[in-house]
């Protein structure tokens, strides 16, 4: 299968890299004005879409900001891109609609990623388009599964989906970054700091992925009686992290 990634930031950069490292049969090519990112990503840039579209691609994502999606895709059609392409959109704010409107002839879904795909640890909330046919969900399923676990919604709740899935890890990132600078303030170096951090963070997840436990009855197995863990877990509450949590993601997804 060949795919088309345009525009490399970030998340571009992060599926190239999931993808480029993935067991599948997956050839990759990249959209870029910078030549560079051919030395970094070992995959071949075009910097004209005439030219990535020539190479035939079976799918194309779209990782370019997102107020520029519809336009790139619509460009994309003027170019020559086949009807037989499905198009995938990254982008967090637009719609199956707005994709169908610039790409009619094509198959369109869009999907919300989260930087971990870059190591195929990713969490991929998926909304596929009402009209898409089996066979390109199947396309489709085979391209994001690589990235790591994949999770379908309706389309109304793609935002949220993708807010708790796309834009959770920098806030687990400040997280992290509170927790070390707590360590470094009591001694610790920040290298050693930064280690525990990663490894007590990753820990937990694989803890409450692999248990059938509620994440509150987790923090109970941790809070002894009467000891030092439910004193932090008051000071949290004292201090707003909760709601600040509950803040942050809502921001995040906008207005209803
Ligand atoms: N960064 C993240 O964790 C996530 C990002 N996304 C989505 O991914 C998209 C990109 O976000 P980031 O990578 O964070 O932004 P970014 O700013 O790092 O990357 C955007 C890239 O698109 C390129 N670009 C801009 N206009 C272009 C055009 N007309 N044609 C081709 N390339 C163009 C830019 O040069 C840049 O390399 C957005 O739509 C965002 O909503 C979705 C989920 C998570
Ligand atoms: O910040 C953003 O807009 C993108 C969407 C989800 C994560 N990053």
């Amino acid at each position: 299968m060949k795919i088309g990634v345009f525009g490399l930031g970030h998340m571009g950069t992060a599926i190239v890299q999931g993808l480029t490292r993935s067991e599948q049969a997956v050839e990759v090519l990249g959209y870029s004005s910078n030549a560079a990112k051919a030395d970094e990503l070992q995959v071949p840039i075009y910097s004209r879409y005439e030219d990535l579209l020539a190479q035939g691609p079976d799918v194309v994502i779209l990782t370019v900001p997102a107020k520029y999606v519809v336009a790139v895709l619509a460009d994309l059609v003027q170019a020559g891109l086949d009807s037989k392409v499905v198009v995938l959109s990254a982008a967090a704010s637009v719609t199956n609609a707005d994709l169908r409107r610039a790409a009619p002839k094509n198959p369109v879904t869009t999907f919300i990623p989260n930087i971990p795909v870059a190591i195929n640890a990713g969490t991929t909330a998926l909304s596929y388009n009402d009209s898409i046919q089996e066979a390109d969900q199947r396309v489709i399923r085979t391209v994001l599964d690589t990235l790591g676990d994949v999770v379908v919604v309706k389309e109304d709740q793609l935002a949220i989906a993708g807010t708790v899935g796309g834009c959770s890890p920098a806030f687990i990132d400040v997280l992290m970054d509170a927790m070390e600078d707590a360590a470094v303030s009591r001694g610790m170096d920040r290298q050693t700091a930064a280690a525990v951090v990663a490894s007590v963070v990753s820990g937990t997840a694989k803890l409450a992925q692999t248990s059938d436990k509620s994440f509150g009855d987790l923090k109970g197995q941790i809070t002894s009686p009467g000891g030092t863990t439910i004193k932090g877990v008051l000071a949290l509450d004292q201090h707003g992290f909760r709601a600040a949590v509950h803040a942050a993601i809502l921001a995040a997804a906008g207005d209803e």
